[in-house]
């Protein structure tokens, strides 16, 4: 193939840490850009030592090794969309604004990650505030989970009015969208996300899976969001997609290790190719 008959190549980039066990993070990240079909990319905010038993140890990288990871994909390969996962800390999370703002990189989710299934924290306490007032104004889409969504706004939420009402206060500190996800609601026979952009909601459900193999749920799904914005889908086609990417990947989860399985990322394309 020559240069000039190359077909465009559609590139995503995560900025988040790494899961040793594969399932979360990094790993998942780029795992469901290749598979949705994307190019990907990594920035990486810190190591952790992890696997479907929990978290061993967090291992945070230095602001200006973060730093010249952006500045090294800014200078040479423009990223159709960026996601940020787990940022650690407020000067970790200055300094991805700062580059995001330096770069012009606006097609921005951001997944609010704060603490890992476990319970280990991901992102310190001071931290939150840094994510309200640097990261939130410049992303398009935000996607807390319904924990992450009470602390973001400081309420309690219990029913679909609570959810309603945090994801306004959400959006009122930025975002175009907000994706309040339902994974954490275990009522009913139904997980639902609430797509928020301002004026109307759109409830996407589907049917609640009983499985405890579902370990980077959260990073899988807006992954797979990030994906969808690069290849130039809005948001509300984005989020259908990512939603059956996700439900796909948990039917499916993986049986390894003691603890919590990751998802498949195998198995929204095993669908789509007919060997399930
Ligand atoms: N048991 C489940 N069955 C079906 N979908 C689920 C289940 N748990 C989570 N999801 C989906 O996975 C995604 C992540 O959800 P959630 O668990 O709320 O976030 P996080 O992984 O960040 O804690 C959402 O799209 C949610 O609907
Ligand atoms: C390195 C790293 N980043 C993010 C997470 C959290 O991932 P999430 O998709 O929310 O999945 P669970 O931790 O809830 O399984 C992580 N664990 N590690």
């Amino acid at each position: 193939m020559t240069d000039s008959n190359r077909t465009k190549v559609i590139k995503a980039l995560t900025v988040a840490g790494s899961d040793s066990g594969g399932g979360a993070g990094i790993q998942a990240d780029l795992k469901t850009f290749q598979e949705l079909g994307v190019y990907g990319m990594s920035a990486l905010t810190a190591v952790t030592a992890q696997n479907t038993l929990g978290v061993q140890g967090v291992y945070p990288l230095e602001a200006e090794a973060v730093a010249a990871q952006l500045d090294s994909i800014g200078a040479d390969l423009t990223p159709d969309a960026v996601k940020t996962g787990m940022l650690f800390s407020s000067g970790l999370i200055r300094t991805v604004a700062q580059k995001f703002r330096q770069y012009g990189w606006t097609k921005l989710v951001v997944d609010p990650v704060m603490v890992a299934k476990g319970g280990s924290p991901l992102l310190q306490q001071e931290a939150v505030q840094a994510l309200i007032a640097h990261l939130l104004p410049l992303s398009l889409v935000i996607t807390p989970n319904i924990p992450e969504a009470e602390i973001l706004t400081g309420m309690k939420i219990s029913g679909m009015a609570d959810r309603e009402a945090a994801a306004r206060l959400v959006h009122a500190m930025g975002p175009r969208y907000v994706i309040l996800k339902g994974g954490h609601d275990e009522e009913g026979a139904q997980v639902t996300d609430l797509l928020y952009d301002g004026e109307q909601f759109i409830y996407l459900q589907s049917p609640r899976i009983a499985t405890r193999h579902t370990h980077g749920t959260g990073c899988t799904f807006s992954a797979a969001l990030a994906a969808g914005l690069a290849l130039g889908h809005l948001v509300p086609q984005a989020v259908h997609t990512a939603k059956a990417f996700i439900q796909a990947a948990i039917e499916d989860g993986l049986n390894i290790g003691a603890g919590h399985g990751p998802t498949n990322h195998f198995a929204y394309q095993n669908r789509l190719r007919g060997q399930r």
